[in-house]
């Protein structure tokens, strides 16, 4: 990666190697100077100090649906833009220091989401491992380096970073493995998208302001009225009493159409809490 003085900063859930690389380096090319750090935690608080442009953060997995952390950050943290989403497919594969057989693996260390979607090769496949989290797949690559008989799983990105054996190959338990991720930026930052060519999504996060019958029926039927599409809609406790949840919820359109105007206005009379996290290009696969 390009270290010019002039580059944008991109920073991203390390150390080199990780899946979230992956997405930055697939986002923009060679066009910014990429800053690993320890925690996603941290990307958004980078983010929110401006010391750098964009993070790079995972938001739902294929197989293992929502990054519930990043879900609560988008929640707590001000000054956050969501500008931009990329899919990546992701291909696990086994590695470790020794050539080991399977059955031989003792530990084995990933991130929870990569254990989740390699949940079937590790039951079938390995002999009941103690299974270690760790903060990133490529992190789990460096915790095993002086763990006799251990394993970890991770991209094949990192095979040569860190001079691994490959035990196994695509071992994800769905061949579409993907994982969604989004590019924040500091609002101060963020310059409004201009191309009317364009197909863009939003996202937001509302919480029903009452619990009562057909309230989130009510809400979602704004989206109807206009004929907005929607792309997503999950849901996260609110943490301040059992049975209280926000509503994350994506769709077509740009925040500033006439017809998402009128739909996110009636919405937010009827929330608690509303927060529009951004509008941003719909992903597509370049050439
Ligand atoms: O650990 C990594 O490599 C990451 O970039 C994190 C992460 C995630 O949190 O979902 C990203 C993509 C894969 O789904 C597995 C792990």
């Amino acid at each position: 990666m390009k270290k010019d003085q002039n580059l944008k900063k991109c920073c991203y859930l390390g150390p080199k190697g990780t899946f979230s690389e992956i997405a930055a380096v697939k986002y923009f090319s060679e066009n910014v100077s990429l800053i690993p750090l320890q925690s996603i935690s941290d990307v958004f608080e980078m983010v929110q100090s401006k010391e750098v442009d964009f993070g790079v953060v995972p938001i739902e997995n294929s197989v293992e649906g929502s990054v519930n952390i990043t879900m609560d950050l988008l929640f707590e943290k001000s000054d956050i833009q969501v500008v931009g989403e990329c899919v990546v497919p992701i291909k696990h594969f086994l590695l470790s220091y020794e050539s080991l057989d399977l059955t031989e693996i003792k530990k084995l260390f990933s991130h929870q989401q990569a254990i989740g979607q390699c949940g079937k090769f590790i039951k079938n496949r390995l002999n009941n491992p103690e299974v270690i989290f760790t903060a990133s797949t490529a992190n789990a690559c460096e915790m095993i380096k002086d763990v006799p008989k251990s394993a970890a799983i991770g991209s094949e990105n990192i095979v040569n970073i860190y001079n691994l054996k490959v035990l196994a190959k695509d071992i994800q338990d769905s061949k579409s493995n993907s994982t969604r991720f989004f590019v924040i930026a500091h609002s101060d930052n963020f310059k409004k998208f201009e191309d009317p060519e364009q197909n863009y999504k939003t996202s937001i996060i509302c919480s029903p302001k009452h619990n009562k019958p057909g309230v989130l029926y009510n809400m979602l039927k704004t989206f109807k009225e206009k004929n907005i599409n929607l792309t997503r809609i999950e849901s996260r406790p609110t943490k301040k009493q059992l049975g209280e949840y926000s509503f994350y919820i994506d769709f077509e359109g740009y925040k500033e159409d006439k017809d998402v105007i009128t739909a996110l206005d009636k919405l937010e009379k009827m929330s608690s809490f509303f927060k529009i996290l951004g509008s941003y290009p719909k992903w597509k696969e370049r050439e």
